[in-house]
């Protein structure tokens, strides 16, 4: 049966999906405390639900798509104030506050201060500087960003131009942005909201560059919250979306901050200027690691509320006939509607058993950094993290998209809730490191480690499959039944990643040992080395996928439905890639086709859960955002009933009319010009 997260004073559920319901084959419980990770989570999460959408502040999350920027933004604000608030009262964890997060899709104000600010001071703060900072943040005595791009340069760190120069007669660093390109542009929070920032600027002592570091700034006021001398700050614009958010940009004019506020557990300068560092050279990247991981998840939460809406709202919407004599089907009996819907379905499922593991990966090394001081996974990390930040972004958009498109005429309104998340995923996509550059650093990861294979050398867990010879290889699919094992798909998957690797690492040595120049040679495989990332990353989600399903502790009936969603998650997959996996030999044109056929089959397999599949997320409407998606399924009573909130309709003529149109339509217009 469904679970009852849903606004129950609304209307009576729509019939086609109390069918849907009845019909699943498995109870949707059991995935939704998967998703949550246990029961006593779910019950949490419910209890947040409550707290917060009895709220005016955070229901009916439609409505802000009738809003101005300013409006939006004040909204924000008044949220985030509310939920840090929340968070001090009832002592939420960090991570019960990615709960929350999630709930309230990120829309609030200041949400940089404990996604980047506060993480960054944990990672690049000496244990004295924690201290000092830490209780001021956490009891949001100081708000902070993390400022880093700058409008010339955001990817090329080393190209940064905003300036620490150190005085050692004052004891203190001077900042500047000595250019237009110098300015920070982009950071979240920076244009109205932050008191402080964490800025990454040059170090220069004695005239010598040292590179990027972080520094603490205070921003503005305490008193007043107008800009300290020497700064200027504000807005940047409107953008895509996150609209609320006051990105910003800050120009430096001789700032003058104490030695102490260079934030040194990596790398320190003493009172007379010698500089001194520990730990690995990219230690100061570890707040964007951090995030890009986080990112993972943002997709899987982004795309099951696009496709809970998509799914549902093919379940209530008719159109068209099979047959002349029948009715007008759902449109989710058609097979195509299946096609473009349930992949994007198996997608989302496959990102979040993906984004679960390499959360779990990134806590086992931050407890080995913790303590043992060791960083040996960081590199591994780092590599995987990239590459699967840049895919599941890929995934994400591209998913969406075909959620809008499923949803007709309709999924094209903003109250749809889907452009709102296409918007969004449009946003991960480029923040913290953008798709190709992303991918570049896994592919570069990737010829480190072949080369080490070459050398008999060992690679680390995620390149394991590098060992095995391709020429020892060959397709384990014999009969069309053979799609459906699971074994056999990850062997394919691996195959094919691993031929790619070794034919762009071949390529590379071959032109560089005949005398190309290395970036020339690189330049000219650039479009291989981010196929091969990709390949790498897809790999690590079926693999990742399929591990999970089978290891489930749950009933047999929801493995089976999960299973058929992995092998749909592989298959579908392979198909996209046709070219790659029978250029590598990882399968044949026979295959392929029965890779097809047997796609098909899984549409119908997975027809009679759809529905199940997608309230298992067990989103509430508040948080679902869409109104295309709702619950119930009242899906045109409520579209006519957000009309009532359209501003456009608060006069029933329109003032324009008495200005315009009038004087048109009576000649007067014409007659004056
Ligand atoms: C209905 C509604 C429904 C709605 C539903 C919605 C639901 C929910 C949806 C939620 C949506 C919310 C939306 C919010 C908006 C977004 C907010 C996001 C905030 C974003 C914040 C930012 O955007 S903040 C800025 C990030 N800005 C970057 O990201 C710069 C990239 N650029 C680099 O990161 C470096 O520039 C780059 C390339 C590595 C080269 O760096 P470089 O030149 O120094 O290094 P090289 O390439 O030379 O590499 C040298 C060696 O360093 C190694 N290495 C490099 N990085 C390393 C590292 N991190 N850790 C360890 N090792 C590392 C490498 O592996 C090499 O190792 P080796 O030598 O052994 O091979
Ligand atoms: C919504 C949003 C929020 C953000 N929040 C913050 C924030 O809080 N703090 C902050 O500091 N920054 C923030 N950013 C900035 C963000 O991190 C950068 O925009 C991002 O890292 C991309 O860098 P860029 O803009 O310089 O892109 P560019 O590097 O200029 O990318 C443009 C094109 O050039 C290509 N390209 C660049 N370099 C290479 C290369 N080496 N090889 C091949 N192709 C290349 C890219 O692939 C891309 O196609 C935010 C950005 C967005 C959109």
């Amino acid at each position: 049966m469904a679970n009852t997260t849903t606004d129950d004073s609304r209307k009576e559920n729509n019939q086609d999906l109390t069918l849907e319901r009845s019909n699943a084959s498995f109870n949707i419980n059991e995935i939704t405390e998967i998703i949550d990770g246990g029961v006593d989570k779910t019950k949490f999460r419910k209890e947040m639900e409550k707290l917060l959408f009895d709220d005016p502040l955070f229901k009916d999350f439609y409505k802000t798509f009738f809003k101005t920027r300013s409006e939006l933004y004040e909204e924000s604000i008044a949220r985030g104030v509310k939920l840090f608030s929340l968070r001090q009262k009832y002592k939420w964890t960090d991570e019960q506050f990615e709960v929350i997060e999630d709930l309230v899709n990120h829309l609030f104000g200041m949400s940089l201060h404990f996604t980047m600010f506060i993480p960054s001071l944990e990672r690049l703060a000496t244990e004295t500087q924690k201290a000092k900072w830490l209780p001021l943040a956490t009891n949001f005595k100081i708000l902070g960003t993390y400022a880093q791009t700058e409008m010339g340069h955001g990817t090329y760190l080393q190209g940064l131009e905003t300036t620490a120069t150190y005085d050692p007669v004052t004891e203190e660093f001077i900042l500047n942005t000595p250019h237009k390109s110098s300015m920070k542009w982009w950071p979240g929070s920076l244009g109205k909201s932050s008191t402080h920032a964490l800025v990454q600027a040059v170090l220069i002592i004695n005239g010598k560059n040292y590179g990027m570091h972080p520094f603490m700034l205070q921003l503005r006021s305490l008193d007043n919250h107008m800009p300290l001398p020497g700064i200027e700050v504000g807005d940047i614009g409107p953008k895509m979306t996150v609209n609320y958010n006051d990105n910003g940009f800050l120009l430096l004019k001789n700032v003058r901050i104490p030695r102490q506020h260079m934030l040194m557990k990596h790398a320190q300068v003493s009172s007379d200027g010698k500089y001194t560092s520990s730990g690995p050279n990219k230690a100061i990247y570890a707040t964007m690691v951090l995030v890009r991981v986080k990112m993972t998840k943002w997709v899987h939460d982004a795309l099951r509320k696009a496709i809970t809406t998509a799914v549902r709202y093919s379940a209530v919407r008719h159109q068209s006939k099979m047959d002349d004599s029948g009715p007008e089907p759902q449109i989710l009996d058609y097979q195509t509607q299946q096609y473009k819907l349930f992949p994007v379905l198996a997608d989302t499922y496959a990102l979040f058993f993906m984004s679960r593991n390499l959360r779990r990966q990134y806590n086992r090394m931050m407890e080995d950094i913790r303590n043992k001081g060791s960083y040996k996974m960081l590199a591994e990390i780092h590599s995987i993290s990239c590459g699967l930040k840049g895919l599941s972004s890929k995934i994400g958009i591209d998913g969406a998209s075909i959620c809008r498109t499923a949803c007709g005429g309709h999924g094209y309104l903003m109250v749809a809730g889907i452009s709102e998340v296409l918007g969004l995923l449009h946003s991960v996509v480029t923040a913290e490191g953008e798709y190709t550059v992303v991918c570049l650093q896994t592919a570069r990861y990737l010829m480190k480690q072949i080369a080490k294979v070459s050398v008999g050398e060992v690679v680390t867990e995620s390149c394991e499959y590098l060992n095995v010879d391709p020429q020892s290889f060959s397709c384990p699919l014999q009969t069309p039944a053979d799609c459906f094992n699971l074994t056999f798909l990850c062997d394919i998957f691996r195959n094919r990643a691993n031929s790619l690797i070794r034919s762009v690492a071949s390529r590379l040595q071959i032109a560089i040992e005949s005398g190309t120049p290395q970036h020339i040679a690189m330049n000219n495989n650039l479009q291989s080395l981010v196929r091969v990332a990709e390949a790498h990353s897809e790999t690590i989600m079926v693999l990742d996928f399929t591990a999970a399903v089978t290891s489930l502790r749950t009933s047999p009936e929801t493995i089976k439905v999960l299973t058929s969603l992995c092998q749909l998650h592989a298959l579908h997959t392979i198909v996209k890639h046709a070219g790659d996996f029978m250029e590598t030999e990882s399968v044949g044109l026979e295959q392929i086709k029965w890779i097809r056929e047997q796609e098909l089959k899984l549409l119908e397999i997975i027809r009679p859960n759809a529905v199940a599949l997608v309230d298992a997320f067990d989103l509430h409407d508040d948080s679902l955002g869409s109104l295309l998606g709702v619950y119930d399924g009242n899906v045109y009573e409520r579209l006519y009933e957000s009309t009532k909130y359209n501003p456009m309709n608060q006069n029933v003529v329109h003032p324009s009319y008495h200005k315009y149109l009038k004087p048109l339509m009576s000649g007067e217009m014409i007659s004056k010009l």
